[in-house]
């Protein structure tokens, strides 16, 4: 076992792209902890999707070992931790099971939206801090600039920050050296007191099944023994324990300090519960660990396969996945529309965005996706509430007292340039300003903002009105009455269940008209004129019409008998009708989500 004072368990706290990940594989590179011919970009971003879009999504761990210059080898545990903000919340409590964070900064870049929200979760935790300039091979770095302005934003001294590449090796031993040198190693331990562990993480194995990532604070866990989890009450013959070196390597045992995994044969992710205190069954500890609470799904959406006949696999591959990730959840839905699928929750668009991909690229499964849509509450006129997860349910308007939609506290830095057409944005999409500051060069400015105006676009958005140059963090502070409406959408004078959505009653007729014009263009031309309509309760606030394909029949009525050519229009007319009473508009796939797209 390793003594105390020889382990140093970190994470890195980074801006998305700023480099975490390659700095992570330098690590583990110069410390021969993979083999050089084994070594591969990204080496801790595991699934596919991750890697192709160079983002982390689970937390991973992984040992290195170190010898130092002061001649002692350490054990550094490195976890390696989400970045995007959908997965803010994972940062936070994988944050509880180590001491310090080395804090990244591009410095072509300088401070973001995200390196903030990371930075101060790691403040929260209690974490020393060690701030690392990255990209400084590229000519427009300024180091100078960045430390600044990691004192004056961040409040932490930068003056001995390590300036490195984690592209070409520069500075990276100085990294190793700062992480032993000015990390603290685990508070203090007793391998002799009865187990008490945090459950880090879990992930869902196709072999092994539920492996467990945990973080032991007192005794001793090996394989054979027999634990319990203290909350959910679980209790589990441990089949194994080990580290990531970063693949999966057996050892005997894990003491105070370690970092490492457990495979138990626990059946799902969700029988484990993160946060949760581990301990051995016979001799448990005495107090549990605080614990965290489970991350909740804030946005929906409905999941259709194309074709109705892989309903059943689709089934299939949304239990599968579900095992892996607790935080996604679903349940069957039927929609006129679309027939059979699943009414699904994530953390966020991306969250979505990476499952839906799953299921199409790993399962093989075409889908029509809903627009996403948050949760109401609905209070009936005698205040009792109601969560409405899906604008199709939503029950007639005088049975609803009124209704609280969740708002979100936006941060959003981005330079001077660009700030008005930010403002402009935020103040379309019904948000408050709650502050504007000016840092390094940089306004930040602080919305509140309703989630479900954020949702959808906003974020792409946001991007094209800043050249990319915005960055966004945001976090749920509640929910407040509005004056919001359904909003239904009429095809061919049918409601058309997955396009309804919840607007604010302001902006009810501008979205409509909006929609309205979108189908238009996105529904392809049938035999028959079709309406497009949007309707609040049985008021159409919007309509547009689709023209018919119209067959030249008078063509070939050359010469001027006026009887035939008014004959042959009126056939024309009775099958037109005939085709509107039985005929079905075929409504494209990618009308479900472009119609939703709002350009300003
Ligand atoms: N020139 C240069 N490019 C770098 C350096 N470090 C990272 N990059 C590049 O910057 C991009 C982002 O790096 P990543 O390591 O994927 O960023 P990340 O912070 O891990 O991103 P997430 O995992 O999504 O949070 C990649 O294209 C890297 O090749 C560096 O020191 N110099």
């Amino acid at each position: 076992m390793t003594p105390l004072s020889r382990i140093r368990n970190f994470s890195i706290v980074a801006h998305i792209d700023h480099g975490k990940s390659t700095l992570a594989d330098r690590l583990i590179q110069l410390t021969g902890t993979v083999a050089e011919r084994d070594m591969k970009d990204q080496l801790l971003d595991a699934m596919d999707i991750e890697r192709e879009r160079g983002i982390t999504i689970k937390a991973n761990t992984v040992r290195i070992d170190y010898p130092a210059k002061d001649g002692n080898t350490y054990v550094l545990n490195l976890i390696d931790t989400p970045g995007h903000v959908d997965f803010a919340y994972e940062v936070a409590r994988s944050m509880q099971a180590v001491e310090g964070s080395l804090l990244v900064v591009d410095a072509t870049q300088g401070v973001e939206a995200q390196t903030l929200a990371n930075v101060y979760t790691a403040i929260d935790a209690d974490h020393e801090i060690v701030p690392v300039l990255n990209k400084v091979d590229l000519p427009a770095s300024d180091p100078d600039r960045v430390r600044e302005q990691i004192e004056d934003v961040i409040g932490i001294d930068a003056s001995e920050a390590c300036l490195i590449s984690a592209k070409t090796g520069v500075g990276i031993p100085d990294v190793l050296e700062a992480i032993v040198n000015k990390l603290p190693p685990p508070d203090e331990g007793d391998a002799d007191k009865p187990l008490k562990a945090m459950l880090v993480d879990s992930k869902y194995d196709q072999y092994l099944g539920v492996i467990v990532i945990v973080r032991v604070i007192d005794g001793t866990l090996k394989k054979g023994d027999r634990i319990r989890m203290m909350k959910t009450g679980g209790t589990y013959d441990v089949d194994d324990v080990g580290v990531y070196r970063p693949a999966m390597t057996a050892v005997e045992s894990l003491g105070p300090g370690e970092i490492g995994y457990l495979n138990a044969s626990i059946k799902q992710v969700r029988d484990t519960r993160v946060g949760d205190t581990i301990t051995h069954e016979k001799k448990p500890c005495e107090t549990a660990l605080p614990g965290f609470k489970p991350s909740v799904p804030v946005v929906f959406c409905g999941l259709f396969p194309v074709d109705a006949n892989d309903f059943e696999d689709m089934r299939d591959a949304i239990e599968k996945l579900a095992l892996n990730d607790a935080s996604f959840t679903y349940e069957m839905e039927t929609s006129a529309a679309l027939g059979f699928g699943f009414r699904c929750g994530f953390l966020g668009l991306l969250h979505l965005e990476v499952i839906r991909d799953r299921l199409e690229r790993e399962y093989g499964i075409e889908l029509i996706t809903t627009a996403p849509s948050v949760i109401y509450h609905l209070y009936t006129k005698d205040g009792e509430r109601r969560d409405l997860h899906n604008p199709a349910d939503m029950p007639d308007m005088t049975t609803v007292g009124h209704i609280e939609e969740p708002r979100i506290k936006a941060t959003i830095m981005v330079p001077d340039e660009y700030l008005g057409d930010v403002l402009k944005l935020c103040q379309e999409r019904r948000g408050l300003q709650m502050d504007l500051t000016y840092v390094g060069g940089r306004a930040m400015a602080v919305y509140d903002l309703p989630l479900n105006e954020v949702v959808f676009d906003f974020y792409d958005r946001l991007k094209s009105v800043t050249k990319g140059y915005a960055s966004f963090d945001y976090e749920m502070i509640g929910y407040r009455e509005d004056n919001l409406v359904k909003m239904s959408i009429l095809v061919n004078d049918e409601p058309v269940d997955a396009l309804a959505m919840m607007v604010h009653r302001d902006r009810a007729e501008m979205r409509g008209r909006a929609m309205c014009e979108k189908l238009k263009e996105l529904i392809p031309r049938h035999m028959f004129k079709i309406p497009i309509q949007a309707a609040i309760g049985a008021k159409v606030i919007a309509r547009e019409t689709l023209s018919a394909m119209r067959k030249d029949v008078t063509a070939k009525c050359y010469g001027g008998d006026a009887s035939r050519k008014k004959k042959l229009l009126e056939k024309q007319k009775a099958g037109k009708k005939k085709m509107r009473q039985f005929g079905k508009v075929e409504i494209p796939q990618e009308a479900f989500i472009s119609a939703l797209k709002m350009d300003s």
